[in-house]
């Protein structure tokens, strides 16, 4: 189970991001190092302009250059050390922050099935997008704060206190007042900010859904609610980015007078000082000009919290992902057999306690055999499929693969032992030959065309211009439910796995490619245990074994011709949907 943190303790952040920042200590070494210098000059800048007003009204003109030296010189360092604070920053960031993005897509492949199912898909992916990209934001942007701010505030109250503690306490003044203003003005804005990005998240979603069923949007001439609907959404967005910008348009003007309030004090009071013969013009400039480093760094405060909450926030909820307990890793792989390939012995199993999904299924599937799944929807056929790959356990009963139960097995040698055609056929970015691949990714060119060929994929890969170099996936060529699923039947067929799964291979083809494919598994299931699901009954009826599911157990089980021998649920469900066919093939015959 993935915990989903909303806070996360200091504790928890700073171990979170140390992993990742860990390996470019060389980086940090440099923004620190960089962050102490540009303060430096900056403060030293300051310092030389009292002294500069100082030697100025003392006709010091030797002294003056060379503190005009000094300052040039502070300004080049305080340009080189930004520079290379900005640079490393960005590095170290946008390295760090990949890696966490790689560890994370890393771990979501490796989370049991249970884990990923139970979650929303929007959830996982927020985040290794958002919320690593908030933690990169911070690290190239606030990082400095973290050296830079504290340096400047410490000295700058030493050498304003040193200064004049009259004035410096003049400037206190205005603290309790910005205080106040800060909080009356940032709370509406944070609660106005949550809800427009909350609005905006709503919006995005249900645009992505019109986006996605975008057939059946216009199949059903749906087009003004959906719209209706996606408008009603940015509406509510627009209306708090509104309320936003009022308010911060109010804001700016709060903002200037936070910014220049204790620097006004300070002029009257200073003025005051400077014309009654008590404070040197010096003093007074260098005062004035520390008390804005002062101020600038201080308004920041607020918002540099607020921002490494919601980063906190964020490291929590990667950590929680990357802390997530794994599918097992342990186990062995054992010697394949020939017979008893597979065992289901008296199997039952829910996705929930005390919720029965599948109840003492027992079977075998041995090599050269195929087994064959019926039932209505949500018996439980693929959710046995699901067992045997050992996405979930039984609760009872055992699985054995080559004689072992599947609890001594190494998952990933497990895996290897099966070859999968699933109900959804999809095809990852890349071209027809990278998708075959994937079933062996050792295989060379003649096998991929082999294994087309098994499939009945060959005639029509050979038609397209690129043929098997042709883009599939999203942004791809866009092919048909049944071309699709015959490359996933070539994907099977080079693993050349010893048992074969077959969850509705053919259900997106047409009747003559049907045939055509159902040929061609033939040849492919006669070296392999098959174990398949299927809808259209026409398709099994040459099975070793038919298991007829009634609510996850098996009701009726023998060959098609025992099965039908019987007055049972198989005959029944067999003869309506021979009656359904004979039907639509009278219905064509009179069109
Ligand atoms: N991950 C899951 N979590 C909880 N319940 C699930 C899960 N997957 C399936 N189910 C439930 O288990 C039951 C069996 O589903 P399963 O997909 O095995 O049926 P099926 O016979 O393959 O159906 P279909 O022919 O429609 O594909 C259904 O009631 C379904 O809602």
């Amino acid at each position: 189970m993935i915990q989903n943190s909303k806070s996360s303790t200091l504790r928890k952040t700073i171990s979170g991001l140390y992993r990742f920042i860990r390996p470019y200590k060389g980086g940090v070494i440099t923004a620190l190092t960089a962050s102490v210098i540009a303060a430096i000059c900056d403060l030293a800048g300051v310092y030389l302009i009292k002294q500069m007003i100082d030697n100025a009204l003392a006709s010091e003109t030797q002294r003056i250059a060379m503190i005009v030296v000094l300052v040039v010189v502070m300004v080049l360092a305080g340009l080189g050390a930004n520079y290379f604070l900005t640079y490393a920053t960005g590095r170290f960031g946008t390295k760090a922050v990949g890696d966490m993005r790689n560890a994370l897509a890393a771990r979501l492949s490796e989370l049991p099935m249970s884990d990923v199912e139970s979650e929303r898909s929007g959830d996982l992916v927020s985040r290794v997008t958002n919320d690593a990209s908030a933690i990169e934001s911070f690290i190239s942007e606030r990082f400095t704060n973290l050296i830079y701010s504290p340096i400047i505030v410490v000295s700058a109250l030493i050498y304003l206190g040193s200064l004049n503690w009259k004035l410096t306490l003049v400037s206190f003044a205005a603290t309790p007042i910005m205080m106040y203003i800060a909080n009356l003005i940032s709370k509406p804005i944070d609660e106005q900010s949550s809800n427009y990005y909350g609005a905006l998240a709503e919006a995005n979603s249900v645009a992505q859904e019109a986006i996605a069923g975008n057939t059946i949007t216009k199949a059903f001439n749906l087009q003004k609610p959906m719209y209706a609907k996606v408008e009603g959404f940015y509406y509510k967005a627009m209306r708090n980015g509104f309320k936003i910008a009022k308010q911060e348009s109010l804001m700016r003007p709060s903002v200037v007078m936070m910014y220049e309030l204790p620097v006004v004090l300070c002029t009257i009071y200073g003025g005051y000082l400077a014309v009654s013969g008590l404070l040197g013009a010096g003093v007074l400039v260098a005062f004035l000009q520390m008390l804005r480093m002062l101020v600038i760094q201080t308004v920041q405060i607020p918002d540099l919290v607020a921002n490494a909450r919601s980063v906190a926030g964020a490291v929590g909820r990667i950590t929680d992902m990357l802390e997530a307990p794994i599918e097992r890793t342990d186990g062995r792989a054992f010697t394949p057999v020939e017979k008893g390939l597979v065992l289901v012995e008296d199997v039952t199993f829910g996705y929930e306690k005390d919720k029965n999904i599948i109840s003492g299924v027992s079977f075998t599937l041995t090599k050269g055999q195929t087994v064959a799944l019926v039932g209505s929807s949500g018996s439980g056929k693929s959710t046995i499929l699901n067992l045997l790959l050992s996405f979930h356990e039984p609760q009872k009963g055992a699985i054995r693969v080559h004689g072992h139960d599947l609890k001594d097995w190494n998952l990933k040698a497990l895996r290897d032992q099966f070859a999968v055609v699933s109900q959804d056929t999809f095809l990852f970015p890349g071209t027809i030959e990278d998708n075959i691949r994937l079933g062996n990714r050792d295989a060379d060119f003649n096998q991929i065309v082999e294994a087309s060929k098994i499939a009945g994929a060959y005639s029509f890969i050979q038609d397209l211009p690129e043929g098997f170099q042709t883009q599939v996936g999203e942004r791809g060529t866009v092919l048909s439910g049944g071309q699709k699923q015959r490359i996933s039947i070539a994907r099977a067929a080079l693993k050349k796995a010893p048992i074969l799964l077959l969850d509705e291979a053919t259900s997106a083809l047409d009747t003559e490619s049907e045939a055509q494919v159902q040929q061609a598994l033939e040849v492919f299931t006669k070296d392999h245990a098959t174990l398949v699901i299927a809808h259209r009954l026409s398709t099994i009826k040459m099975a070793d074994e038919i298991l007829m599911l009634d609510q996850g157990h098996i009701a009726e089980r023998g060959t098609h011709q025992e099965l039908m021998e019987q007055d049972g649920l198989y005959r029944h469900y067999y003869l309506r949907q021979s009656n359904e066919n004979l039907a639509n093939e009278e219905d064509l015959e009179h069109v």
